[in-house]
């Protein structure tokens, strides 16, 4: 096993770049165990498709995006969580039932307010273009 207490390590390059592949290792991972992860995928191509059709303003993206981004931060952390508590705790645990809820109802909080800038977002030139 590694030894990760060297936290006095000299700034790398290559490091860095390791961390990045780790990160895109956590999001492929992500995907293939959450299916939660493919509904935020649709919904963010979706969402995309929308403003890109509807032409919405610079501002409008940048509501879009730091929602989406919103949606997928959450879902990454209740997926960390979840996977936490699994390898803690297999079988079934009071506390553990409660971490588990409190991180998916963070995951809530976070789809009920996209869904909303999205609404407010796009609805008012989907409703132009449909008249
Ligand atoms: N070890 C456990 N002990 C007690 N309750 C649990 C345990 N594991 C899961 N639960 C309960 O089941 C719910 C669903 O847990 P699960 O790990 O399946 O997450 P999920 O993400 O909602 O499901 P999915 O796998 O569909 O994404 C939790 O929110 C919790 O209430």
């Amino acid at each position: 096993m590694h030894d990760r207490s060297n936290c006095n390590a000299s700034f790398s390059l290559r490091a860095r770049l390791a961390s990045l592949g780790y990160a895109w290792r956590g999001l492929y991972l992500m995907g293939a165990r959450e299916h939660n992860a493919w509904v935020h995928l649709a919904a963010s191509i979706a969402v995309v498709g929308g403003g890109l059709v509807l032409n919405v303003s610079a501002r409008d993206w940048c509501a879009l995006l730091l929602a989406m981004a919103l949606v997928w931060l959450a879902e990454a952390f209740n997926t960390a969580i979840e996977a936490l508590c699994d390898r803690v705790e297999p079988r079934f645990d009071e506390a553990i039932r409660s971490i588990k809820d409190i991180a998916a109802g963070g995951v809530l909080i976070a789809a009920v307010a996209a869904a909303a800038i999205g609404f407010m977002t796009l609805g008012p030139p989907f409703l132009v273009l449909l008249t």
